[in-house]
């Protein structure tokens, strides 16, 4: 659980003539526990955000806090998920999230008993000796997902974790993530191009506006929980999917004429 604060954030890439401000202005403050996403037209600056509260790249002015703290680079109170699986292909699945436990520091014998549970968690107790190319996506994605809980980050940062996966399994990992969610209280800032996910799953949805990059507009999503599939079918989910991908859609380019 972690408050994240994004104040006034600024990043550009390139440099003199070449230089492309992508994020302008960033103001944006999670509470703890809170599940936020981002969405926005394709190239606004949605991943770009997500690496800058990741540390995993430098921003040219503004501040990023957790917890009223500044970031210093990547850091284990941060948890992150990919679309692209970054599992190691030459480690099992169990030795996958031994991997990050070691890196911080735990012992041999720790880091196996917390994997375990963290497969256990998603599922997948019975493949930890399997590799990562005999799991499907669905079940690789679990992986990163439990690598990413093991070592209890207080903020998880998600970049479209589910965008490379069948409807049905989407779906499956959207009620594991609900779960997970709200079984460790955890501070989520997700990243999807999928408006339904979007309000399925969050507190708040951040519409990033394009060129450069700014928050439009932030729809609260008060929708009861827990949610199930039916929520779906509500008359006030509807309206507000509606209303989200109304806003983003003005930054869309016009298709051409054909
Ligand atoms: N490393 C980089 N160097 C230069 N330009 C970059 C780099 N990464 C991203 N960009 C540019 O920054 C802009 C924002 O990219 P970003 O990937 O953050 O957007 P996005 O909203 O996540 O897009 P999408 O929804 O298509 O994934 C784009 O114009 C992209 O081309």
């Amino acid at each position: 659980m972690a408050e994240l604060t994004i104040a006034g954030v600024d990043k550009s890439y390139g440099h003199g003539e070449q230089r492309k401000q992508v994020l302008e202005q960033i103001d944006l403050t999670l509470g703890d526990n809170e599940f936020v996403s981002l969405v926005g037209a394709s190239g606004c600056g949605k991943s770009t955000l997500l690496t800058l509260v990741a540390g995993l790249q430098t921003f040219d002015g503004g501040d990023i806090l957790v917890d009223g703290k500044p970031i210093d680079g990547p850091g284990l109170d941060r948890g992150v998920v990919f679309q692209s699986y970054t599992l190691l292909p030459w480690k099992s699945v169990r030795a996958n999230v031994e991997f990050a436990l070691l890196a911080a520091g735990n012992d041999s014998a720790s880091a196996r008993r917390i994997a375990d549970e963290h497969l256990a968690l998603v599922g997948l107790s019975q493949v930890a000796n399997a590799w990562p190319n005999q799991l499907s996506g669905g079940m690789k994605q679990r992986v990163a997902i439990a690598r990413a809980l093991s070592y209890k980050p207080r903020i998880l940062l998600m970049d479209e974790p589910f965008g490379a996966l069948d409807a049905m399994t989407r779906h499956q990992m959207q009620l594991l993530l609900t779960r997970v969610w709200e079984s460790h209280r955890l501070t989520v800032l997700f990243v999807t191009h999928d408006v339904e996910e979007a309000v399925y799953l969050s507190d708040r949805i951040v519409a990033l506006g394009a060129n450069p990059g700014h928050v439009k507009a932030i729809f609260d999503v008060d929708l009861p929980r827990p949610r199930d599939e039916t929520i779906m079918e509500s008359a006030a989910f509807t309206a507000l999917k509606r209303h989200v991908l109304d806003t983003i859609r003005e930054d869309m380019p016009a298709l051409p004429a054909f």
